[in-house]
């Protein structure tokens, strides 16, 4: 057994999700035991200036390594934190914080390959917890002609398949994304795996929800505000017009696309129609749940038994509402929509605990990606490992040159 520290903040960025767990087994008899799940809100003010770079707003190398120094100290702190009160952990998978994501063959983009880059180097989590950190997954599978994303492909595949079951596991965070498990019995289980990114979860919805109430309100808290609105179908058919919503598999997005120049778009869109601002969130709900029942529709060998939701997202009682009603629509049979909580595993620290467990496969050289889901050449071991230099904590502001200390 293992004891694993797993951090993540997403593109929501509302703060670092971390995880301990203790993991035995590798995969097929992988077992994980969540011992504590916390998430750390960033301050207001380190939260702000990750969105202005998210939006591609202008950052000096200074200003980026300042911010690159922060967000590790925050990660290194939530490790120090998640401990409390319990048994110490051996490892750190720490995900960071993506600021910039450029699928591979962009248009427009001069190199064929992709490009994706989280802040809060593991180098400086390590020396900072005393814990061997392993971070930076994404990059093995780009370089390998991937998407690298979704990387949690893998870990649902040996965490929440079911024997019988044919399940769409859909993350709702600020994008969304989704693994397809066929059933566990099936043969050529784990080739038969499909995933790929929806497109926009929460991302346009909490922009809106800033822009309706001047920054007071980050979130639609139960998808109250937007269950007071009407969605504008002809709306959501012309957004649904977005090229991503059309490419097949593999694919994967961001905030550059389903960010704030996609609101301001559809800010003005808006303005064809009289919407109020619950219909104008309820139009941006439709978008989401569109975009994910239309690309199961479009893209998987068969609709699944079941949807079991996680992320953010699936705290919102109106979006897992419509999401039902639009997977049934001229069904034969219900499709339910459930939480992955309803199946043992935290919908809150879901991506946390995924990141605990690839660190952990990247520690005994298991590879954390699925080339049928990113679209890598090949498997590869995700993320570097980053060894406490003779196991002292050292805090940063030690981290002196030799000529310093003299
Ligand atoms: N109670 C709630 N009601 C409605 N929405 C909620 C609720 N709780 C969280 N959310 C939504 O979930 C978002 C955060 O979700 P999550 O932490 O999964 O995102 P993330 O992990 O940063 O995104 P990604 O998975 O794209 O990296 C919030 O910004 C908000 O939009
Ligand atoms: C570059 C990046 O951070 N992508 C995220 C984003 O947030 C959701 C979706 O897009 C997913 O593909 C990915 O993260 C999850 C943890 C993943 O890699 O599976």
């Amino acid at each position: 057994m293992t004891r694993v520290i797993g951090l993540i903040s997403g593109t929501s960025v509302d703060g670092i999700d971390a995880a301990l767990v203790e993991i035995s087994g590798t995969e097929l008899d992988l077992k994980i035991e969540l011992l504590a799940g916390e998430t750390y809100p960033y301050p207001p003010a380190l939260r702000e200036k990750i969105l202005a770079v998210c939006a591609n707003s202008a950052i000096s190398m200074a200003e980026l390594a300042e911010l690159d120094d922060t967000i590790a100290q925050a990660f290194a702190q939530a490790a120090q934190n998640i401990q409390n009160n319990q048994p110490k952990a051996e490892l750190i998978g720490s995900h960071g914080q993506t600021v910039y994501h450029r699928p591979p063959n962009l248009p427009g983009s001069s190199s064929t390959l992709g490009y994706s880059l989280q802040l809060g180097r593991g180098e400086v989590i390590a020396q900072l917890t005393g814990i061997n950190t392993i971070s930076n997954f994404r990059v093995a599978d780009i370089a390998c002609g991937g998407q690298g994303a979704p990387l949690v492909s893998r870990v649902d595949a040996f965490v929440l398949s079911h024997p019988t079951e044919y399940r769409c596991i859909q993350n709702i965070g600020g994008i969304g994304n989704v693994t397809y498990l066929p059933p566990r019995n099936q043969e050529n289980w784990l080739q038969s795996i499909c995933g790929w990114d929806t497109g926009p979860g929460n991302s346009l919805l909490d922009l809106a929800i800033q822009y309706l109430t001047a920054g007071s309100k980050t979130y639609d808290n139960n998808g109250e505000w937007a269950a007071s609105g009407t969605p504008c179908i002809p709306l959501v058919e012309r957004w649904l017009q977005q090229p991503f919503f059309q490419e097949p598999p593999p694919k994967s997005t961001g905030r550059e696309l389903f960010g704030v120049d996609y609101l301001k778009q559809c800010l003005t869109d808006i303005k064809e129609y009289e919407l109020t601002s619950g219909d104008l969130l309820a139009t941006l709900t439709e978008l989401t749940v569109a975009s994910i029942v239309e690309s199961y529709r479009n893209f998987l060998p068969k609709m699944p038994d079941k949807v079991l939701i996680c992320g953010g997202g699936s705290r919102n009682l109106y979006l897992k509402k419509r999401l039902e009603i639009k997977l049934n629509l001229n069904s034969e049979t219900k499709i339910p929509v459930l939480t992955t909580d309803e199946v043992g595993l935290s919908a809150d620290y879901k991506e946390a605990i995924a990141f605990a467990v690839l660190a952990y496969w990247r520690n005994q050289q298991i590879p954390g990606n699925l080339t049928q889901v990113t679209g890598a050449q090949k498997e590869v071991n995700l993320g570097n490992i980053h060894l406490v230099t003779n196991g002292l904590r050292v805090s940063i502001e030690s981290c002196k040159s030799r000529s310093e200390q003299s």
